[in-house]
C-alpha cells in the first residue's frame, strides 16, 4: 500500500510492523512538508525545493517544475498521499509517534534548555565569585597599599621625630659643651687665682721661718756662748759616771760565771746531772709531740661520741668530769638493771611482750655471761613502740644505748665508711656492753643493686656489713625500719629476731589510753597548777580508746599531751568532757588528714618509682 504511495522497496505484510509505522510516518511527513512549501507559495529556498523534489520522487517520477515555479502535481500527490494516508488502518498509530516523537523532542529541547539555563546560571554564579574574588584582591591590594602607605608616613615621621631630637640633642650637647669650657676655664682661673696665693703664703710663710729660725739659732749661739763651761763639765761627768757603772757590771758577771763553771766543772755528778736533765727534757718534748696524737686517736675511739651516734646512754669524758654525781648514779642504775621491767610503760599484745620479755631475759644472761649478742628487726608503722622499746631494753639489761639514724649515713658521701668504723669502734671498747640502736636502717641498708644507690652508700654498707659480720659480744644491733622488705639480703642476713610491731588494737589503745590519763592528767599537775578532771570518768576514756582507731601509741601520746596543755591553759586548770569532746574531735579530723597526705604520698612515691624503673 504504502509502496504505490512512496515508491520504496520491500515486502508488504498483513499486521504493520513498528518499522512501516516509522517508515509511513516518514512518508508523511515528507509529505506534509511538501505540501506546506507548496501552500507558502513560491518559496526558493535550498531546503524547500530538495523537500519538494522528494515528494516528486515518492511519488514515483521527476517532472521540470511550471514556469511560474508553482508545481500543482507536487499539491495533489500530496494531497493523494494525504488521502491515502488517511485510509490506511496505520495513520493513527504513525500519528501518535509522531507527537510522541515531537513530545520526546520537545522534552529533549526542554531539557537542553534547562541544562544550558543551569549551565548560565552556574555562570552567572562564576562570575559573580569572580567578580567578588577580584573584588576581594583589590580591596587586599587597597589595604596593603593603604598600611604601606601608612607604615611609609609612620617612617617618615619618625624620622622627623628622631631628626628632631637628634638636632635637639645635638644643640643640647654643644650647649653643654659650650657651658663646660666655661666651666674650666672658670675653675682654671680659680685655681691659677689659689695657686697665686698659696705661692705668695709659701713665700710669706718661708720668710717668716727663716726670720724665726735666724733668731731662735742666734739666741742659741748666744745662749752655748754664755753656757759653754758649765755644758761642758756636765758632759765629762756623766761619761765618767757610765763607764765606771760598765766595768764594774762586766768584773761583777766575769767572776760569779767563772766561780760557778769552775765549782760545775769541778763537780762530776752534778755535771752528770745536768746532762742527763737536758736530755729528757728533749726526749719528754719530742716523745710528748708524737704520742698526742695517738692518744687523742685513743680518747675519741673509747669515749668520745661518734659524730653520727644521735643519742646516747653513754656518758663521754667532757661528762664524766663535769657531773661526775649524776654519772656516777647513772652507773649504778645500770648495775640495778631487772629485764623482767623492760615492759614497763610499753603497750602491746600480750603475746608479744611475752617474746620481747625474753628476749630482754636472754639479752642480760648473755651480758652476764660475756655470750655474743642477738641482733633485732623491729619493723611496723611508725610511732609504735620500737624506739621506746629498744631503749627500754638496753636500759633494763644494764647495756648503754646508742641511736644511729640511717638517714645520716647518705650525706656523709666519702667519709660515711670511716664514721662508721668509728662508731663501731667506740661501741666495741664499751665495757657494759651497747645497744646500737638503728633507726630508719632501710635509708641505707637497702639492696645493693638498687638503681639510686650511690658509690659512696655502697661503700657504707659495705663497712656496716664488715663490722656486723660476726654477733659480737660488745654491742648488740637493733634495726628499726618501716619497710625491712628494701633491706640488702646480706643485713636481713644478720638479722637473728625479727619482730612485728604493729598499730595498737582496741585493747591495747585502752590501756594507752589509760597510761597517759594518768601520766599526763592524773599525776600531770605541777606544784603550782592542779588538774581537775572531775567530770570525766572511765566510760568517757574507754570511748577515746574506740574512736581513736588506727592511732599509734605516740597519736595517743601526743593526744593527751595536748590535753594537759589544754587544761594548763583554762582558767584554774580544769578539764571539762567538752574540751575533751572537742579536742578528741580534733586529733580524729588530724589523723584523717594525714593519713590523706600519707596515701598521696606513697602515690606520688610508687608513680615517680614506677616511672624511674621504666626509664
Ligand atoms: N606501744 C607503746 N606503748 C607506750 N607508748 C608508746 C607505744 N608506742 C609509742 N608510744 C609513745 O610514742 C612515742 C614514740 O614512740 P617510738 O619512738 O618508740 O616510735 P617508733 O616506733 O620508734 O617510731 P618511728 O618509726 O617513727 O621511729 C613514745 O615515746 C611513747 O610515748
Amino acid at each position: 500500500m504504502f509502496k504505490g504511495v512512496f515508491g520504496g522497496g520491500g515486502a508488504s505484510t498483513s499486521t504493520p510492523s513498528e518499522a512501516a509505522i516509522r517508515q509511513e510516518a516518514q512518508g508523511m511527513k515528507t509529505a506534509a512538508a511538501a505540501t506546506a512549501v507548496n501552500a507558502d507559495g513560491d518559496k526558493t529556498d535550498g531546503a524547500s525545493r530538495r523537500g519538494a523534489d522528494r515528494a516528486s520522487a515518492a511519488a514515483g517520477g521527476g517532472r521540470a517544475g511550471s514556469v511560474t515555479g508553482f508545481d500543482p502535481v507536487g499539491l495533489e500527490r500530496a494531497a493523494a498521499a494525504a488521502r491515502e494516508l488517511d485510509r490506511s488502518p496505520n495513520a493513527n498509530a504513525a500519528l501518535n509517534l509522531i507527537q510522541e516523537q515531537e513530545r520526546t523532542k520537545q522534552a529533549e529541547y526542554s531539557a537542553r534548555g534547562k541544562e544550558m539555563e543551569a549551565a548560565s546560571k552556574q555562570m552567572e554564579l562564576e562570575r559573580v565569585a569572580k567578580a567578588a574574588e577580584e573584588q576581594r584582591r583589590n580591596m587586599q591590594a587597597q589595604t596593603e597599599h593603604q598600611q604601606q602607605l601608612e607604615l611609609y608616613k609612620d617612617r617618615l615621621e619618625r624620622k622627623r621625630q628622631t631628626d628632631l631630637l637628634e638636632n635637639q640633642l645635638s644643640a643640647q650637647r654643644g650647649l653643654q659643651e659650650e657651658q663646660r669650657q666655661k666651666d674650666e676655664e672658670s675653675v682654671a682661673r680659680q685655681e691659677a687665682i689659689r695657686k697665686r696665693t698659696l705661692e705668695y703664703e709659701a713665700q710669706l710663710r718661708a720668710k717668716t721661718e727663716a726670720a724665726r729660725a735666724h733668731a731662735e739659732a742666734e739666741g742659741r749661739i748666744k745662749e752655748a756662748r754664755e753656757n759653754r763651761d758649765i755644758n761642758r763639765e756636765n758632759v765629762l761627768l756623766q761619761a765618767k759616771e757610765y763607764r765606771e757603772t760598765v766595768l764594774e757590771s762586766i768584773k761583777l758577771t766575769t767572776s760569779s760565771v767563772g766561780s760557778a763553771l769552775q765549782t760545775f766543772l769541778g763537780d762530776r755528778q752534778r755535771m752528770t746531772a745536768a746532762v742527763a736533765v737536758l736530755s729528757a727534757t728533749a726526749l719528754g718534748v719530742y716523745s710528748a709531740r708524737s704520742s698526742a696524737s695517738v692518744m687523742g686517736r685513743f680518747v675519741e675511739a673509747r669515749i668520745g661520741k661518734p659524730p653520727l651516734i644521735r643519742e646516747t646512754s653513754r656518758p663521754s669524758l667532757s661528762q664524766l668530769l663535769r657531773h661526775p654525781v649524776k654519772s656516777a648514779g647513772a652507773i649504778q642504775a645500770v648495775r640495778n638493771a631487772d629485764a623482767s621491767h623492760v615492759m614497763k610503760g610499753i603497750v602491746l599484745p600480750a603475746p608479744l611482750e611475752q617474746r620481747l620479755q625474753q628476749i630482754a631475759v636472754a639479752t642480760q644472761h648473755a651480758r652476764e655471761n660475756g655470750a655474743p649478742y642477738r641482733n633485732l628487726l623491729l619493723h611496723g608503722p611508725p610511732g609504735t613502740g620500737k624506739t621506746l622499746f629498744a631503749k627500754s631494753l638496753a636500759h633494763n639489761v644494764g647495756m648503754h644505748y646508742a641511736i644511729l639514724t640511717g638517714g645520716d649515713v647518705a650525706p656523709l658521701g666519702r667519709d660515711a665508711v670511716t664514721e662508721l668504723h668509728k662508731v663501731f669502734d667506740w661501741a666495741e671498747h664499751s665495757r657494759r656492753g651497747l645497744l646500737l640502736f638503728v633507726d630508719e636502717a632501710d635509708a641505707f641498708l637497702r639492696s645493693r643493686t638498687s638503681d639510686h644507690m650511690t658509690e659512696e652508700t655502697r661503700s657504707a654498707l659495705n663497712a656496716f656489713l664488715y663490722r656486723t659480720g660476726e654477733n659480737s659480744r660488745r654491742f648488740m644491733v637493733v634495726y628499726a625500719s618501716n619497710q625491712p622488705e628494701l633491706f640488702d639480703w646480706a643485713a636481713t642476713d644478720r638479722v637473728d629476731e625479727v619482730i612485728e610491731v604493729d598499730l595498737p588494737g582496741l585493747e591495747e589503745r585502752k590501756r594507752l589510753v589509760k597510761l597517759y590519763f594518768d601520766k599526763y592528767i592524773r599525776n600531770g599537775s605541777t606544784a603550782k597548777m592542779r588538774i581537775q578532771y572531775g567530770g570525766i570518768d572511765e566510760g568517757d576514756l574507754d570511748l577515746v580508746a574506740t574512736r581513736l582507731e588506727h592511732a599509734s601509741g605516740r597519736d595517743i601520746s601526743k593526744f593527751f599531751i595536748g590535753l594537759q596543755s589544754a587544761a594548763f591553759g583554762s582558767k584554774n586548770a580544769v578539764l571539762t568532757k567538752e574540751m575533751l569532746t572537742s579536742l578528741l574531735d580534733a586529733a580524729i579530723r588530724q589523723k584523717q588528714q594525714k593519713e590523706a597526705w600519707m596515701d598521696a604520698s606513697s602515690r606520688v612515691f610508687e608513680e615517680s618509682h614506677f616511672s624511674a624503673r621504666k626509664l
